[in-house]
Parts: C-alpha cells; sequence; structure tokens
C-alpha cells in the first residue's frame, strides 16, 4: 500500500510539473520491481488503485520511460507498460506470473501485452506466466533497449533524447489488437490450455480475458479484465497457490527435531561429487550434477550397464549443451568401474539396486575409501538410513538424498536425516539439492519417509475399491479429474509393477499363488502381485469371483475420499512423529514430487480447505466400514486439531507442539 501511494503521489507531481520535461521511472537497489505485495490479497486491499494512475502515466505528454534491472514480473512489468519507452538491463527477468498464484494480469496486462506484440505470443507468456530474459523481451518486442551499462543512467539519457517527440505511436491503448482467424486460434488454444491446466480455472479465465481485447474496445477490454479478476481473487485456488508460492520458500527454512536450523548450520562447500550405479536413477542425478557445473565421478561396476549409462548421461547432456549453446564439454563427467575413483570427492550419492545387503556392503566400502569428511549420500526411496549410517566409521556424516525419477527433471528432493546425521550434513545436502535447481524438503527417517509413506494408504486404497468392484479406469478417472496427471493404476503402470512387488517381498507381505487377503494382521489385497506372477491384466473381475466378493457400484466421491483421505491420515501421524516440521512440507513433496495439483495446494492443505472435521468424519465413517485396515483409523493429530476447534494451517503446529523423532 505505502508504494502504490508512493507512485501515485511521485507520479501526479511528476506529470503535472511544467519544470518537468520527461520522467524515468526505476526500482531500488537493482530491482524495477516483483509486483504487488502477494501477503496483501488475502485481506481487505488498502491503499490508492493504480490503474488510474497507470494511465495518467500513459496520457502524459512527457515521455515516461521505465529503466528495468532485476525483475519486472507481475503489476511490476504491468506499470512498465504504461511507460512510453522501457529500457532493460540484460540479466533482467521479466514476465506476468499471475496465473501461477491463480489470478490474472489485472492491472491492463491482458488489454495491452497482445496489442504490443500481437496475441499469440501474449497467450503463451499470460497463460504459462514464464519469466523471459531481457534478450527475449526484445525480439518479443515488449521492451525497447537491453543494455549491460548502468541502466538508469541509460534511461535518464534517453529520456532527455526524447523529449518533445510525438508519443502517440507509444501509448498502447490505442494500437488495434489485429488477430486473423480469431475464432479459431481461441479454440485450439483453450483446447490447449484446458488440457495443460487440470482443472486450473486461472489459465483458462487468462484465455477470456485476452479474447476480450481481440472482441471490444479497449476501455470495455479494461473492464471485463476486472470481472474475470473478480471471478479469480477470492478463489480457493488462487489461496492454494499463493500458499504454495510461500510454502516453496518456507521448506528452505528447515529445522530438525533436535533443534538444529537452516540458519544456525553452515554447509560444507562441494566441488566434487561421485555418483554410485548408472541406473535410471544415477543417470538423471549425474545430469542434475553436471548441469549445476559440478565435477562428477560417475561410477558403475557392470560393464553392460555402464555401457548403456555413459552413452544416456552423453546423449542427455548434448542436448542440455545445444539448448543453451555450449559446448558439451563444460559438463566435468569422469566414468571409472573402479570404487576407488571417489577417494577425493566431498561428497557420494549412492544410486544402486534398491537392496539393503548390497547397499550395507557399499556404505561399508566407502567409508573406508573416501576421505574421514567426506558426506555418504543414500538415494534409497525407502531404506533405513540410521541403517546405513551404522556400516560407516562416521554415522553422522551419513544422510538420504532421495532424488525422483527422472532425477534430472522432477523437482523435489527428499533430504532424510537419521537420528545421528549432523546438522552440518543435513545443511550440506540442502544446499548441494539447491544448487542443482530442486526444491529440497528435510525430513526424518522411516519407512518410506514423507511420500513414499503417504503413498501406501494411498496404493492400498485403490487397490481395496477395486477388490470392491471399481474398475481401475473408475479409479484412475475420479484422479484424474481432481488433477492428478496420472491416476494410481497408469501411474504403477508406467513405473512397472514389478517395482512395488519387490517392495511387498522384501516386507514379506508376497506369499506367491496365494490368495489370502489378510497379512501381517491386516486387510491385503494381492491383485498387484498375481498380475506380476501371471503376467496378466484383466484379472479383477475372475479374482473377485474366486473370493466371493461382490461387485458394488463406486463412485468418485468414494474413490476420492477412501484414496485422499487415508493418505491425508498418513501425513497427520508424519506431522505426530516429528517426521516432517510441518504441512507446508509435506504439501511441497507432494506438489513436486507426486503430481499433486498444485491449484490444490498440497495433501494438508486440501484437507484444512475441505474441512478436518469432514475429513475425520469421512475417515470414522470408512473405518467402521472396513475395520481390518488400520490406516483409517483417524490419528491422534486430527482429531487433536479437530477437538481444538480445527485451526487454520499455518497455526497447527501450535496443537503439534513439540515434535520428537519416532526413532
Ligand atoms: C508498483 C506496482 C505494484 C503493483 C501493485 C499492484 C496492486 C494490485 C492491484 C492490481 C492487481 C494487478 C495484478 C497484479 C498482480 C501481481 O503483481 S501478483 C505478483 C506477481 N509477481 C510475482 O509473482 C513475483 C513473485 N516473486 C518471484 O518470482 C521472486 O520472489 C523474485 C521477485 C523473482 C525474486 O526471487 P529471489 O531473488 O529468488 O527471492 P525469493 O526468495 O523468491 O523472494 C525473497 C522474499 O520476497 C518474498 N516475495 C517475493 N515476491 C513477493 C511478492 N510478489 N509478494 C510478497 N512477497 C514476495 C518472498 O516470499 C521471499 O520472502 P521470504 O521467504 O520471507 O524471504
Amino acid at each position: 500500500a505505502a508504494v502504490r501511494q508512493g507512485i501515485v503521489d511521485t507520479v501526479q507531481k511528476a506529470v503535472s510539473d511544467p519544470q518537468v520535461k520527461s520522467v524515468v521511472i526505476c526500482g531500488q537497489n537493482g530491482i524495477f520491481c516483483g509486483g504487488a505485495d502477494i501477503k496483501e490479497f488475502g485481506k481487505d486491499i488498502s491503499g490508492p488503485p493504480l490503474v488510474p494512475v497507470f494511465h495518467a502515466i500513459e496520457s502524459a505528454d512527457k515521455p515516461v520511460v521505465a529503466a528495468i534491472e532485476g525483475s519486472a514480473l507481475g503489476g511490476g512489468l504491468e506499470l512498465a507498460l504504461f511507460c512510453h519507452y522501457r529500457i532493460t538491463h540484460s540479466k533482467a527477468r521479466l514476465g506476468l506470473p499471475e496465473v501461477t498464484l491463480g489470478l490474472l494480469p489485472a492491472a491492463g496486462g491482458t488489454q495491452r501485452l497482445p496489442r504490443l506484440i500481437g496475441v499469440p505470443a501474449a497467450l503463451d507468456l499470460i497463460t504459462t506466466g514464464r519469466h523471459v530474459t531481457a534478450a527475449e523481451a526484445l525480439k518479443l518486442g515488449f521492451v525497447d533497449q537491453v543494455i549491460d551499462q548502468n541502466t538508469v543512467e541509460a534511461a535518464v539519457k534517453f529520456a532527455l533524447s526524447v523529449v518533445g517527440q510525438s508519443l502517440e505511436s507509444r501509448r498502447i491503448s490505442t494500437l488495434p489488437c489485429p488477430c486473423p482467424d480469431a475464432d479459431a486460434l481461441f479454440e485450439g488454444v483453450m483446447q490447449k490450455v484446458r488440457q495443460r491446466a487440470r482443472g486450473a480455472i486461472a489459465p483458462v479465465t487468462c484465455v477470456q480475458a485476452i479474447q476480450a481485447a481481440v472482441t471490444l474496445p479497449y476501455a470495455q477490454g479494461m473492464q471485463r479484465e476486472q470481472e474475470l479478476m473478480a471471478t479469480l481473487f477470492t478463489s480457493a485456488q488462487a489461496r492454494a497457490l499463493q500458499y504454495c508460492f510461500f510454502s516453496q520458500r518456507v521448506v528452505s527454512r528447515w529445522s530438525m527435531p533436535s533443534g538444529a536450523r537452516w540458519d544456525t548450520s553452515k554447509p560444507k562447500p562441494v566441488t566434487k561429487v561421485a555418483v554410485i550405479g548408472l541406473g535410471t536413477m544415477g543417470r538423471g542425478i549425474t545430469v542434475a550434477l553436471a548441469q549445476a557445473g559440478l565435477s562428477v565421478v560417475a561410477v558403475e561396476t557392470e560393464q553392460q550397464q555402464m555401457i548403456a549409462g555413459q552413452r544416456a548421461v552423453s546423449d542427455m547432456l548434448e542436448r542440455a549443451a545445444q539448448r543453451r549453446g555450449v559446448s558439451s564439454a563444460v559438463y566435468r563427467v569422469r566414468y571409472s568401474m573402479k570404487l576407488e575413483a571417489v577417494a577425493d570427492v566431498q561428497l557420494v550419492i549412492e544410486a544402486v539396486f534398491e537392496d539393503m545387503v548390497l547397499k550395507e556392503q557399499l556404505f561399508k566400502q566407502l567409508s573406508s575409501i573416501c576421505k574421514a569428511d567426506t558426506l555418504l549420500c543414500s538415494n534409497t526411496s525407502a531404506l533405513d538410513i540410521d541403517h546405513l549410517a551404522s556400516q560407516t566409521r562416521s554415522p553422522q556424516l551419513v544422510v538420504g538424498m532421495h532424488f525422483f525419477a527422472p532425477a534430472h527433471v522432477m523437482k523435489l528432493l527428499e533430504v532424510v536425516h537419521g537420528p545421528r546425521s549432523a546438522p552440518q550434513a543435513v545443511a550440506t545436502a540442502m544446499e548441494l539439492g539447491k544448487r542443482i535447481g530442486k526444491v529440497s524438503v528435510a525430513v526424518g527417517n522411516c519407512r518410506g519417509f514423507v511420500g513414499n509413506r503417504m503413498l501406501m494408504p494411498y496404493s492400498q486404497e485403490a487397490l481395496f475399491l477395486v477388490e470392491e468392484g471399481a474398475s481401475p479406469e473408475v479409479v484412475d478417472r475420479a484422479l484424474e479429474e481432481f488433477g492428478f496427471p496420472m491416476g494410481f493404476f497408469r501411474m504403477s503402470d508406467l513405473s512397472g509393477l514389478d517395482v512395488g512387488w519387490r517392495v511387498r517381498k522384501a516386507d514379506g507381505l508376497v506369499k506367491p499363488g496365494q490368495m489370502s487377503r489378510v497379512r501381517q494382521g491386516r486387510r491385503y489385497c494381492p491383485l498387484g502381485d498375481l498380475l506380476c506372477e501371471q503376467g496378466r491384466f484383466e484379472l479383477p473381475r475372475g479374482y473377485r469371483a474366486r473370493q466371493g466378493l461382490v461387485s458394488r457400484r463406486i463412485d468418485s466421491k468414494e474413490v476420492l475420499e477412501r484414496c485422499l483421505y487415508s493418505l491425508i491420515n498418513e501425513g497427520f501421524r508424519i506431522l505426530e512423529d516429528g517426521i516432517a516440521a510441518g504441512p507446508e512440507d509435506i504439501d511441497m513433496i507432494y506438489v513436486f514430487g507426486y503430481g499433486w495439483p498444485r491449484h490444490r495446494g498440497g495433501p494438508m492443505f486440501y484437507a484444512s480447505q475441505v474441512g478436518l472435521d469432514r475429513v475425520l468424519q469421512a475417515l470414522e465413517h470408512y473405518q467402521q466400514l472396513h475395520p481390518d485396515v488400520p490406516h483409517l483409523q483417524p490419528s491422534r493429530l486430527l482429531r487433536k486439531l479437530v477437538s481444538s476447534g480445527s485451526p487454520p494451517i499455518h497455526r497447527w503446529k501450535e496443537v503439534i507442539k513439540k515434535p520428537h523423532s519416532a526413532l
């Protein structure tokens, strides 16, 4: 509000003072403007409206120049688009990212950008919200000059040089908005956006607003923009997306149950890293590290795997180099078939087959080969980090670094601390994650950590629903309509049914050829095992008949409640156990690692929006119907939160109080 008031007062003064011949608008400390303060959005917005004063800038009879350094995003770029000229530093980033916050650029962005750069380019920028470089902005035509020197000085010089020149063609509101074949264009774009948006309303509303720029005169288009913004501004999706924006930053300020924190633990410098194992995960991890400029030693002891792995890594790096317009020689990867090659690295990431005995041996060997202060990390997706640590001479230097496939693409990294992991080891892994562009979340050590632990009840419910009569398609359709890119069954098919089968075997749950539906004292569905054993895909009907199960009609409400609420319930247990520091950590893991739709904020945020009492009631209802399913038993924390009046999510920590490690 204070910035808006400052802009209004100063612009009015500058425009009306006859002694002022031209005006330059710049930001402080090398940043033009990151846009509206998102924290103001939840409340009643105070301070003056900006659009009228922005129009006063455009209609001024003296040149107004934006000097853009750092960022010009959202309302910041919209302000610049009202200026007559835009001079930009080469390192600046520009964009209209409102769609990522569940909004649209409502200070004229949807009406003015298409007039300046054409409808197709504006549609791309506004519906994706992507940031562009100054060079791309120049090419697209929404900045006038890109410079490497002092931007404000250059803008002042320029502003003085154009005093007295006609400003007619510089007023974007007066430009036409031509769009040949508009109907076909918008129909095609709308279809594409709907498909990509998976239920998010903001991208679709952005398209409607841009369409108004084509079909309506400027003033009416501006009014339509306001009306459409009003439908988004207080929406649940906007709240969820803005929660995600802040949560992504909250999780970087990690803490451990011991009290160790991000701001009191200093990471160790890391320049040279080793990756052990060149399977799918090892390849992706090697590429991610090399792309971030680290020197990587990739070790694989099996010759065929080494040949295939080396080729795959080289291909990926070659493509990355082409995209960046550099030679692939900038990437430093050395390959070796001997473990001794890791002797001088500062950090090792083990990515061998998911087998505890194999990993135990490897950690023992690494502990004797590596320097005493080398950090030893495991990419295991579920195994006990503390047990691996106990194989080494420095257990405090062992942490989990759980990547998600494909590791050079997926944004999530779970950094797993065991009870003995030193804060510095966690700080180093978190810092490395940040350096390679990951959203890193620090979590405690338990079976499956956070993400996979919560996936267990979710996947079991999906299978139980099929036992009871739902087809895999019905389950997947409900989950995909909710916003997941893939339902449980499609996801399992893609990642390989044998992956889960191997985990269940290791847990002693698989009894080949046996149909028993109770294992280890609880309900179990052997369908997945039977599929793997027999290689069959049309199994459920015959299976139900053999088991004497009577099929019933299952609707998408039940699919969602049973799959999602049981996953959420496990999330509450994770919070109770101190495995995750807060609900934001769980939510970012699900948004960045498991395809949870971002516009629904993550499972814990979703629970808070549905209403904790409703989640509790539904769990109680299903638990009565299925008393042999322990994961439907509502967690203590959920009950405690409901009996504390279901506080908003940012106040859950007060109810959780002192977290403790279960181990
Ligand atoms: C002068 C014009 C103002 C416009 C005012 C408009 C008033 C509203 C009426 C009209 C409505 C028009 C519609 C306009 C809507 C918008 O403008 S929505 C906002 C659009 N902008 C963004 O989405 C930018 C978001 N921020 C970023 O992308 C990045 O933060 C950055 C700016 C590129 C900087 O990145 P980096 O250097 O990596 O720092 P970070 O760690 O990300 O951020 C530092 C801290 O700043 C907080 N923060 C950043 N942006 C905002 C923001 N827009 N609002 C509130 N807070 C923000 C961020 O949370 C960090 O905080 P801490 O975690 O506490 O350190």
